[in-house]
């Protein structure tokens, strides 16, 4: 098969479509480096009309162009899309003398193109998209030296677009990266199981609350709370039902406490809780609320095997000459205390033990 005839196909002129697509320069505005080329074209060529243009599906489509008012045209009175079937410049000295244009509507009716020369724009994969091509209003010829040039300065067009396009995917492919880089931290800050943040990552954020306490902030508390004999849940239903129960925990905590409170997985049925411009007493109001929101929720997923659980809390403040460590230490104690109380129940730093009516404590 002969180059025109291949390149009339439907099957190459679909895969050329594709390839100028990906170049997505059709219907856009001007750009000085193209507005700038067809000048110089149009001077080396002596021409008074000079165009980039590209040859869509169903119309030609100029880039740049000097000389005419027009942006585009329909694709059967475009002399380029004969230009792009066939190699090397393709140059008609005289529209009027050449059959396939004698009748064209611009070469009979305004503007009355007489001569065409055009140089292809060829991808680096080999496909023309259009051309570079000078016009004139009466018949002649391009010197050798105007051939030369023509070409050079449309080889100039397709290596500005390749950079263009190549811009286009280091782009695109630096916000991939960027949105993986911060999809891995997100990861990297979530546990798995309950999409709360994990322990490493509230340890970041508690550093941030406390420099902010430091700084002037009002205290925040800090909240630790831990499943009361979650085993037995585990041992009873099952490690799947186990999971499922400390889902919906976390959904039910999620809705207890405020948007601005900071809630983490610290492992295993452990939860931890900075509640930043919040009183010990306020975190206790709320930590009450937690309590008495799970004596009335079932966490099982089938109503008919209802699940309840209880929780043992401890409360400490963050204030200015907090240490994080002893933080930790001391709400981890306040914790154990509750749990040595008989669970079910809220222990605060330096107040009287707090606990609730005890229902499932053994
Ligand atoms: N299903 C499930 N169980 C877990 C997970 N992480 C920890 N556990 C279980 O939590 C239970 C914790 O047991 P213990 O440390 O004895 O504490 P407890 O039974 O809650 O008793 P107290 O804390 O003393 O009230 C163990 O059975 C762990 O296997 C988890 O991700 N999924």
């Amino acid at each position: 098969m002969s180059k025109i005839d291949e390149r009339c196909t439907s099957a190459y002129e679909e895969l050329r479509i594709a390839e100028l697509a990906e170049y997505e320069i059709l219907d856009t505005p001007n750009e000085a480096a193209f507005d700038e080329l067809v000048e110089v074209a149009s001077i080396i060529c002596e021409a008074p009309i000079a165009v980039i243009n590209f040859i869509d599906r169903d119309r030609q489509w100029f880039k740049a162009i000097k000389g005419l008012p027009i942006r585009e045209t329909p694709l059967d009175v475009s002399i380029c899309a004969h230009a792009i079937l066939q190699s090397g410049l393709f140059i008609i000295p005289d529209t009027t003398l050449d059959e396939r244009f004698s009748s064209n509507p611009l070469v009979i009716g305004d503007p009355h193109l007489r001569f065409y020369a055009g140089a292809l724009l060829e991808n680096e994969s080999g496909y023309p998209l259009g051309t570079l091509c000078v016009l004139d209003y009466q018949p002649r010829e391009l010197t050798d030296k105007q051939r030369f040039a023509l070409q050079a300065l449309a080889n100039q067009v397709m290596a500005h677009m390749e950079l263009m396009l190549s811009h286009r995917y280091q782009k695109q492919l630096i916000l991939e990266l960027e949105a993986t880089r911060e999809e891995m931290a997100r990861l990297a800050a979530t546990d798995m199981l309950t999409g709360l943040l994990n322990r490493r990552a509230f340890e970041q954020r508690l550093h941030e609350a406390l420099a902010l306490v430091k700084r002037g902030a009002p205290t925040a508390a800090l909240v630790m709370v831990d499943l009361d004999h979650f085993k037995r849940i585990n041992d009873a239903f099952g490690h799947p039902v186990g999971d499922d129960v400390l889902k919906r925990f976390t959904t039910l905590c999620l809705a207890v406490f405020r948007e601005t409170d900071v809630i983490a997985r610290w492992g295993g049925e452990e939860f931890m809780l900075l509640m930043p411009n919040t009183s010990v007493e306020k975190a206790q109001q709320a930590a009450k609320r937690l309590l008495n929101k799970l004596a009335n929720t079932s966490m099982a997923a089938e109503p008919t095997t209802p699940i309840y659980v209880t929780v043992s809390i401890g409360i400490c403040p963050l204030n200015a000459n907090s240490q994080l460590e002893e933080r930790l230490r001391t709400v981890d104690g306040l914790l154990y205390q509750a749990k040595r109380q008989g669970r079910n129940g809220v222990v605060l730093e330096n107040t009287a033990p707090e606990v609730t009516p005890k229902n499932n404590d053994s």
